[in-house]
């Protein structure tokens, strides 16, 4: 049965709960007291295991705040309203009611239908009720009915004052809501009790730490791997526990981190703690075990790969024209859902790897990593470890070819794999051929897609490229045309850019004008449609009315179109506010552009490493 302590602000109610008690299925037990009264009563009431405590106005207010059993206040009610003006209807002077406003806003309505004349006046915190009753008092009201504070006030100021009483059934509704209260407490209860319970059977141990700073949470492993048991624990502060469990935390990294445990008692046992802020500014702690510690170290590289290169390219990005259409997108569109490999041919910039990526997008391996091999850019004796892993025979879980598992590997420039390589996965791509019965089960790990600029075929026929491979790719090639053989789509291509890039630069072009158009259509663009975004965003950029005149445009097309540049183009170049990063940005972009978008020769002219190269890029 539940337990109800009542604290009455005022006599009659308590006798009238006493008199009700003995009708309702409930232990009821009811004290009198107002204010700092009442609130002794519920703390010392705090050790005899009420569910809720009842109490009405102020005095319920100050209990809640101040004692961890939930407080139900009681409301006062239309009835009480009514009641109390019928019994003030013959009372000759001026009626006012001075109270919160959920007392006084249902009094218009009552006063009309008794045909009473009643002022209100509405307070919004207690210290409020000392000036209402001085205004009450100024405007002629003689007398004042209200809440106990208000009574009590009003008395002190010398007016005489009705107080509204809790009739039966705000007692009853009161009992209604009090019964609610415990019955989702302990629902509540019961499913905690079950996620302690899902928390102690995890092979982790969990700590859950609230924004206070105490532990809420503690589950059976933690109490292993700590020797502190769960009682202890729980409501512990944090940084008690961590005295108290000899640990000592580094390595934390702000938001999402990871922690490590060196705590002297730990030291050999490689714990490894992984912190996680709450949406409700609590920690939540994971506890990893040496074995674990592998696995986790897994799942977070798989994260930083997704986050460094999420596949984002989908089908809706591109431009599609009907050459663009006819040429290969309609084909890359039909060929996203074959689990077979595809080779995708064109000069640099045409858009290999975003379509690459659109094409995993929507296949059937989308949920999977999209991990890329950038071939060019390796060395080529580590080309083989990178996508095998170790020679030592043991599986190695760094192998590309694992990691990609489930996903699609994207090999950028194949043909620089080496051949002992180029068989290997050729033989791979066999087995999972083999695996199934028939020509349609062909069920690999991961998807395969590479790209190249070179003419395979060719390369095979001086034995540059594995025959085997090649025979695997060729159903499948897609050729990426370059932007100068469908040159007159330019117009189409820059309306869209365009579009795109004064959402995302925050300008507002409505056009190139004819004459750029022009030049911008007599270039034979190496660096295709990547070459053809950079120029467009640079006189984006600079530009600052509605149209890229030629005015605007010419120094910046100088440049890249290998003309002699007018004399201001260095100084612009190097402007008064640009920055070192951006000058240099600006001049890799230059000469990249010069050299065809060769990556190689521009490292060179350069004089860094292609590495280094494609980092600066990629920082763009
Ligand atoms: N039809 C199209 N519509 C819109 N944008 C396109 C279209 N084709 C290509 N692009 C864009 O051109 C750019 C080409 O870059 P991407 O890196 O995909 O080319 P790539 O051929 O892989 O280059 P590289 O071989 O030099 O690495 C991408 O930003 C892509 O979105």
């Amino acid at each position: 049965m539940f337990k109800f302590l009542i604290i009455a602000p005022y006599r009659g109610l308590k006798d009238l709960l006493e008199d009700m008690a003995e009708e309702l299925p409930y232990e009821i037990h009811a004290e009198v007291g107002d204010l700092q009264q009442g609130l002794t009563i519920a703390k010392a009431a705090e050790q005899q295991k009420y569910d809720v405590i009842i109490s009405r106005g102020g005095t319920a207010k100050l209990i809640r705040q101040h004692v961890r059993i939930p407080v139900i206040e009681i409301a006062v009610n239309g009835y009480d309203i009514l009641r109390s003006l019928t019994f003030l209807k013959e009372y000759p002077g001026k009626v006012g009611i001075i109270g919160f406003p959920n007392i006084v806003n249902g009094v218009d309505t009552i006063a009309e239908l008794l045909d009473m004349q009643v002022m209100k006046f509405v307070i919004h915190h207690e210290d409020q009720a000392a000036s209402a009753v001085q205004q009450a008092k100024e405007q002629g009201v003689s007398l004042v009915i209200g809440d106990v504070i208000t009574v009590a006030t009003s008395e002190n100021y010398g007016l005489k004052a009705i107080l509204i009483t809790s009739g039966r059934e705000a007692i009853l509704e009161v009992l209604e809501r009090a019964k609610e209260t415990v019955l989702s407490r302990l629902e509540k209860h019961q499913e905690m009790a079950f996620i302690k319970q899902l928390l102690n059977t995890m092979g982790q141990g969990v700590i859950g730490v609230h924004a206070d700073g105490s532990i809420q949470f503690y589950n059976q492993t933690a109490a292993e791997i700590f020797g502190v048991s769960a009682e202890q624990a729980v409501r512990m502060k944090w940084g008690d526990f961590l005295t108290q469990a000899q640990i000592s935390l580094e390595a934390d990294r702000g938001e999402e981190f990871v922690q490590v445990v060196v705590g002297k008692a730990h030291y050999n046992k490689g714990l490894l703690i992984y912190g996680k802020p709450m949406a409700d500014g609590g920690m939540n702690y994971t506890i990893y075990r040496k074995e674990d510690i592998r696995l986790l170290q897994q799942q977070f590289r798989r994260a930083e790969e997704d986050r460094f290169s999420p596949p984002a390219s989908q089908f809706q990005h591109f431009v599609k024209t009907d050459f663009i259409k006819a040429s290969y997108m309609d084909r890359a569109e039909q060929w996203s859902e074959l689990a077979d490999p595809i080779v995708i041919v064109g000069e640099s910039g045409t858009g290999k790897r975003s379509l690459a990526e659109a094409m995993h997008n929507r296949s059937g391996y989308h949920k999977g990593p999209f991990v890329v091999l950038y071939a060019d850019l390796t060395p080529s004796d580590q080309l083989g470890r990178l996508l095998f892993g170790s020679d030592s025979g043991e599986s190695d879980e760094n192998a590309l070819v694992l990691r990609a598992e489930a996903g699609t590997l994207y090999i950028h420039n194949i043909e620089y794999v080496p051949l002992p390589s180029q068989r290997r996965l050729a033989a791979m791509l066999q087995a999972s051929n083999r695996r199934g019965e028939g020509a349609y089960s062909f069920t690999p790990p991961f998807r395969l897609i590479v790209s190249t600029s070179d003419d395979l075929e060719e390369k095979v026929r001086a034995n540059e490229f594995d025959r085997q491979l090649f025979t695997l790719l060729q159903p499948h090639m897609i050729h990426m045309p370059p932007l100068r053989s469908f040159i007159e789509d330019l117009d189409h291509l820059v309306f869209w850019y365009l579009a795109e890039m004064n959402r995302s630069l925050g300008k507002q072009v409505l056009g190139i004008k004819p004459d750029v158009m022009k030049l911008l259509k007599s270039y034979h663009w190496p660096g295709n449609m990547l070459e053809l975004k950079r120029v467009l965003k640079v006189l984006i950029e600079s530009s600052d009315g509605s149209f890229v005149t030629m005015q605007q445009a010419e120094p910046i097309l100088a440049s890249i179109f290998e003309r002699p540049a007018p004399e201001g183009a260095l100084r612009q170049l190097v402007g008064k506010d640009r920055t070192l990063e951006e000058i240099e940005r600006d001049i890799i972009r230059i000469v990249l552009e010069q050299e065809g978008f060769n990556q190689s020769t521009t490292a060179k002219r350069l004089g860094i490493n292609r590495t280094t190269l494609w980092r600066k890029l990629n920082q763009e």
